[in-house]
């Protein structure tokens, strides 16, 4: 599956982003997330010999320390963009876009074993997390002015299932003043693992 970036609001003067700096290590940085990505799922599923985790952990420390020399304000950070693909972080697990459009967006998106509740099945609290990202897309999407998640409700449906591609539909619903209605579905092929009903609420001028 192709990577696919947070896209719709790239360029888009309501985002007011200043442009990612070439030389700060940002072709490599999706690249490191997938690794990281990758890293979660591996340390998650492994009982690792005692000689391996002592090395992971004199490595760990050691880029933690070079990294404290290198933190920046929120408004030079990188990671987290939604201009750089996946946004080169790894708390929501990458989508990617099968159909897009102002009013819907549907793909397919894989938990990963890092994101394991139990039994085989994507954590609670990982989907709330899920729909907000995707029906955050939607709601900011079609050149709309940004908004923000007022209320999220999700309903399980059934399990939702890690280490399976599971396809998503998002869809513009309804807007009434600055409040925009979105919703979401989750589907395991035919099976509805769950859906989604949000509330966004289109920011006013200078609101933060
Ligand atoms: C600037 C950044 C915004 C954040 C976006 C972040 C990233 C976006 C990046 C890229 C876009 C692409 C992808 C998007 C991905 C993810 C999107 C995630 C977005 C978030 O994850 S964001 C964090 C979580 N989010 C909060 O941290 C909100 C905290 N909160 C507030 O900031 C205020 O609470 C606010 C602004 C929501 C409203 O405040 P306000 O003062 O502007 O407006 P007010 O209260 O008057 O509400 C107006 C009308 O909505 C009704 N109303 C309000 N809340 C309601 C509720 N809960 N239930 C039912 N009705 C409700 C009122 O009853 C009234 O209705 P009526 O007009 O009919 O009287």
């Amino acid at each position: 599956m192709a990577e696919t970036s947070d896209q719709g609001v790239t360029g888009d003067p309501h985002w007011n982003l200043t442009p990612l700096p070439a030389d700060r290590g940002a072709p490599d940085l999706p690249r490191l997330a997938e690794a990281l990505r990758e890293f979660n799922d591996l340390m998650t599923g492994a009982v690792a010999p005692p000689d391996l985790v002592k090395e992971m952990l004199r490595q760990v420390e050691a880029f933690n320390s070079e990294l404290r020399a290198h933190q920046v304000p929120e408004r030079d950070q990188i990671i987290g963009r939604i201009d750089v693909p996946g946004r080169a972080q790894g708390l929501i697990p990458v989508v990617h876009t099968d159909s897009s459009g102002p009013d819907h967006l549907h793909g397919r998106v894989r938990f990963g074993r890092y994101y394991l509740g139990r039994n085989g099945a994507v954590y609670g609290g990982a989907i709330p997390l899920l729909f907000d990202s995707l029906l955050g897309r939607v709601s900011n999407g079609g050149g709309r002015l940004p908004s923000r998640t007022a209320y999220l409700h999700v309903d399980y449906r059934s399990i939702t299932p890690i280490g399976t591609d599971l396809r998503f539909e998002a869809r513009f619903v309804r807007e009434e003043g600055r409040k925009r209605f979105i919703e979401g579905a989750l589907y395991n092929g035919d099976t509805l693992c769950a859906e989604a009903e949000g509330l966004f609420i289109t920011l006013r001028p200078g609101q933060a």
